[in-house]
């Protein structure tokens, strides 16, 4: 058994992968952390756990989180940065659902996240993980920087146009919309029953912090620097993010769907659906599973890719231990096998 730690484990993302471990069946949780409710049964917080998970939370402790195999970091931003050089000196592997190890760039990085980067060594050494750009450098990486929600998903729609170079790379655009989850579990005014219910809009037009995420895993991909418009919006639901992704083609009668179903084929979590499919979010509501659909919209010359995941599952806790798996060398979709809720 894989013995895991999770510091953070009061947030949205870590009760998901609280859910998610549990029901795993090569790891056994030995710690969460909460500094705010150390001492309480985590099953008290979360009914849902009630049965499953004989735990408390403690404050976070490098010495017992230390001793683990794996430690997942389900923090606010700079936290994990704080605390991974002393862990992985102690031997454990380190997988953070936060940002502090996404950017390459360390200037960059304190640019958009307004703080400097404590630990450029291990940041030079980590691994982005997405499986599908990254997999076997995942596999053998002590430090994995799980990425964004929406980088997720709009990666993984653009990822076949862009590795093929079918398309204009210098005006994509992505137009994304994400459930009120993807802000976290800390009040916030515009989450608020009454402030996001019955109400859209967009936010981060002017520039949201997972643009140098995503032109950066597309700018590899692509082999030179892309130009990008993402625009997110909140939508009134809780899990869910759908990514509608514009990309003029320069070979207009190129085979889209082929490209799409060849270069997927392969994955467990990624589904190229039939010709003319338009996903829904209650499709992979829960699970793992990113479902694209392609379009070439009237014949025309542009690409339209509709993508969908629940960002707390494939655009977080899911692909935290998606990438654990890797790390580990367990089968890739071990306790991640369930179904999607619908409705
Ligand atoms: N929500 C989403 O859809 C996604 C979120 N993420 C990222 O995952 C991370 C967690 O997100 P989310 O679950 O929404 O976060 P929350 O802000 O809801 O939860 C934060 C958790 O971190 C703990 N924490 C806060 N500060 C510290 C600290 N200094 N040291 C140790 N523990 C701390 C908190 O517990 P306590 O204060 O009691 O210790 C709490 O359990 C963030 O980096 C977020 O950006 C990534 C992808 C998607
Ligand atoms: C709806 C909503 O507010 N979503 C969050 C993004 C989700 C997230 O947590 O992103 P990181 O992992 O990079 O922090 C936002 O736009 O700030």
């Amino acid at each position: 058994m894989i013995t895991a730690g999770i510091v953070g484990g009061t947030g949205y993302t870590g009760v998901e992968l609280l859910r998610l471990l549990a029901a795993h069946p090569e790891v056994r949780l030995e710690v969460i952390t909460s500094r705010g409710n150390a001492g309480t049964r985590v099953d008290e917080l979360f009914p849902n756990l009630r049965g499953v998970l004989d735990l408390s939370f403690t404050e976070p402790d490098a010495g017992r989180l230390g001793a683990c195999d794996v430690v997942f970091f389900a923090t606010p931003n700079g936290t994990c940065m704080a605390m991974a050089p002393e862990l992985i000196e102690r031997g454990c592997r380190v997988i953070d659902l936060g940002a502090d190890f996404r950017l390459r760039d360390l200037a960059v990085f304190s640019e958009w996240y307004g703080m400097p980067h404590s630990c450029p060594e291990l940041a030079a050494e980590s691994v982005y993980g997405l499986p599908e750009m990254h997999r076997e450098a995942i596999r053998d990486a002590r430090l994995v920087a799980n990425p964004g929600c929406y980088p997720t998903a709009v990666q993984l729609g653009f990822l076949p146009l862009v590795e093929s170079g079918l398309v204009d790379i210098e005006h994509l655009i992505a137009d994304a919309k994400s459930g009120a989850s993807g802000a976290g579990r800390q009040p916030k005014q515009h989450t608020l029953l009454c402030e996001a219910a019955e109400n859209f809009h967009a936010y981060g037009a002017a520039g949201h912090r997972h643009l140098p995420e995503i032109r950066q895993g597309l700018a590899e991909a692509a082999g030179r620097e892309v130009g990008l418009t993402f625009v997110p919006h909140l939508v009134p639901m809780i899990r869910g993010i759908h990514a509608t992704l514009y990309a003029r083609l320069r070979d207009p009668a190129a085979d889209l769907q082929g490209l799409y179903e060849e270069r997927y084929a392969a994955e467990p979590f990624v589904d190229v659906l039939p010709p003319g499919s338009q996903p829904e979010t209650r499709s992979v509501r829960g699970g793992n599973m990113v479902r694209i659909a392609v379009h070439r919209p009237q014949g025309g010359d542009m690409a339209l890719v509709l993508a969908v995941e629940d960002n707390l599952v494939k655009g977080a806790a899911g692909q935290a231990v998606q990438n654990m798996n890797l790390m580990f060398g367990l089968d890739e979709t071990a306790g991640l096998k369930h179904v999607a809720v619908l409705p």
